[in-house]
Order: C-alpha cells, then structure tokens, then sequence
C-alpha cells in the first residue's frame, strides 16, 4: 500500500469512528450483541444502505467483527475487543467524547487546512467565526466547555497509569498540577502515590465545572484551585506536572508558565511533563505531526527541545521515558 492510500484509509477510519461513535453503535452492540443491519439500521434511527456500509467499514476497520451467523440469514454483529474498551460511552477507558471533541473541534480545523498551511497560524478563530454565525456562539457556552472537559477527561484516563508511572515520585509530598482540568491525573497520582497530595489548578470556568467529574472520587489529598497559571501565583508544590499544556502555548506565553514554575521551585523540586515527543528528526509519531498540523498556537517538539528549553529555565532533564501510551514523559529537577 502506498502512504497516500494509507492516509487515505486513515481518514475513512476517523470518518467510519465518529459517525458509528455518533450514532452510538458500540453501545448498542455492547447491550444486544448479535442484531443484523437491518435491526441496526432500526435502532439508530438511519437507513439501512447507509448502516451496512458504516458497519461492513467498521468490521474491515477492526472495530466490530460479524459473530457466527448459523441460523441466521443475514450476518451478525458484535464489539471487537476494541470496541468494548474504549468505544463504548460508558466503557472505563471510553475515548467516546474524546471521539466527539476530534469530530467537533478539531476536524472543522481541518478544513481549513489551506488557510492554515498558507499562514502558518491558528485556524480557531475562522472555525469560530463559522460556528458562530451558524449556532450563536456555542463555542463559549457552558455545553461546549463541559464537553472539552469529557473529551480531556476521557483521554486523559487512558494515559494516566503510565503518566503516573513513567518515574518514581515517591520521595515528594506535594504536587501542583498545572492546567489539570478534570483531576483525572491527580486523582492516577495518588492511587500510586499514597503520600502524595496533589492540587489542580485550572482556570475558574474548569474548576467550577470540575466537581461533576468528582462524585466517584472525592478525596482530600486532591483540591482544585482556580485561576490563571499565567498571571496568578502558583500554588507551592515539590513536584509541577505538565501534561499536554506546552505544545499549546505560543513561545512567549510557554516562557512565562516556566519562569513562573522555575521561580515556584527550591533546588530538588521536580518537573514532571508529559506531551507527545517527536523524533529527533521530526519524521514521527504521525499522531504528533497530524496534532500540530492542525496548528493551534503553539507547537510540537522533540524530548530533546523541550530538555533544552527547560534548561534555560534551570530544569536538569534526568529522564525520557517514551511510553507505549500516547503520551510521553520527562523527568526535570531544578537545579
Ligand atoms: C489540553 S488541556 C490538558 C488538560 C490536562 N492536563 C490533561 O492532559 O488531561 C489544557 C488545560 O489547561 C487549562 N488552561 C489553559 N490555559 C490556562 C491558564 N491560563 N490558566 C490555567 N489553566 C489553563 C485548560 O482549561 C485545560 O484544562
């Protein structure tokens, strides 16, 4: 197979992904395994030519399988392994508002990738100013912000193990993790950490909402803090945590986060990032090349930029750990 028809199979996949996540295929498989296009077709609501062919792409995708069809004229189908982990919207380690955050936010981003090869610059604002013009200013709304938060939250619940793990953090008590929307991480951290207390900050819109994600977990050692990790005073910690903020900040406003961190911080304090690290020689993981070509305002990079950056900050990088998860780490002490 050749790159571009692979490409071209990889936006069938996210197409085939988000339209049977809309119609919310995988849950219902997951209730009544074993119903055929038709009761499919049924169910959702949506024609029957249209059903068979997202279905037959979703089994050639890997996301569904057809079951044994003996005694039953037409075939059957079911969730793959796939499917039931991370597909279903109540599966534990669901991606489905995730799914829906990429269908919503990031896709409309894409379509302007003309614009944004062209310019170099942020499509948000266009995407926005369609939007707005077509459904009055969902974009700000409490729906689209809480929407956000399910999708950070979904994510981050998937990498949150070998976040939590990359290092051994055992030896500090306190953390701060900055930008920490949902507490997703926090709450990964001290399931390893049992001595460890750590405090969300996010900006008052977030931490207002955050509680909702809370009712499961609801334990001391995580607090949530608003405000504006760029203006306010950071709360003091022995550890920041950083996961998936830099690669979103322009450079001027990446320096300030870090002055703030590295004037926050006494000798030995750590710095724990997590973002997707690209090779050296920018040729991969395409999941990092495809996130910054859909050019938010700031950038990715490589382990080995982010080390030298930090550096300038007085972080000493003392290790990378590139995961088997979607997100990698990096451990920095301040010297
Ligand atoms: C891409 S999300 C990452 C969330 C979380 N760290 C994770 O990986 O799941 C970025 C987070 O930073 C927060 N954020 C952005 N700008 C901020 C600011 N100026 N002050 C505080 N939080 C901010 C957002 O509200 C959001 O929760």
């Amino acid at each position: 197979m050749t790159k571009f028809e692979e490409n071209s199979v990889n936006k069938g996949f996210l197409l085939a992904l988000f339209t049977a996540s809309k119609f919310c295929v995988f849950d219902l498989l997951h209730n009544k395994p074993g119903l055929d296009a038709e009761q499919i077709a049924q169910e959702i609501k949506a024609s029957v030519k249209g059903t068979e062919t997202l279905l037959e792409a979703c089994v050639s995708l890997g996301l569904l399988r057809t079951k044994d069809t003996t005694g039953h004229p037409k075939p059957v189908f079911e969730n793959t392994e796939l499917a039931t982990h991370f597909l279903r919207s109540d599966a534990c380690f669901s991606l489905h508002a995730y799914i829906q955050h990429c269908n919503d936010t990031l896709w409309p981003l894409f379509s302007h990738l003309d614009s944004a090869v062209q310019e170099g610059t942020s499509q948000r604002e266009k995407v926005k100013k369609c939007k707005e013009m077509s459904e009055d200013s969902f974009c700000n709304s409490r729906e689209a912000k809480l929407r956000f938060m399910h999708a950070m939250h979904s994510s981050a619940k998937v990498a949150a193990t070998d976040v939590a793990t990359a290092f051994d953090l055992s030896s500090y008590k306190t953390a701060c993790d900055v930008g920490g929307c949902t507490g997703a991480i926090a709450y990964e951290l001290i399931k390893v950490y049992p001595d460890l207390s750590v405090t969300v900050l996010d900006l008052p819109a977030v931490v207002e909402i955050s509680e909702l994600f809370q009712r499961q977990h609801a334990d001391k050692r995580v607090t949530f803090k608003a405000g504006d990790f760029l203006k306010d005073e950071l709360p003091k910690a022995d550890v920041y945590i950083l996961v998936r903020i830099l690669h979103d900040l322009t450079d001027e406003k990446l320096h300030i986060l870090l002055r703030k961190i590295s004037d926050a911080c006494t000798p030995g304090c750590c710095l724990l990032l997590s973002e997707i690290f690209l090779e050296e020689n920018r040729s991969g993981p395409s999941r990092g090349l495809l996130q910054a070509l859909s050019m938010s305002e700031g950038k990715q990079r490589s382990a080995v930029e982010y080390s030298r950056i930090l550096k300038d900050h007085g972080f000493i990088t003392v290790q990378v750990k590139h995961t088997n998860n979607f997100l990698d780490s990096m451990m920095c002490v301040k010297a």
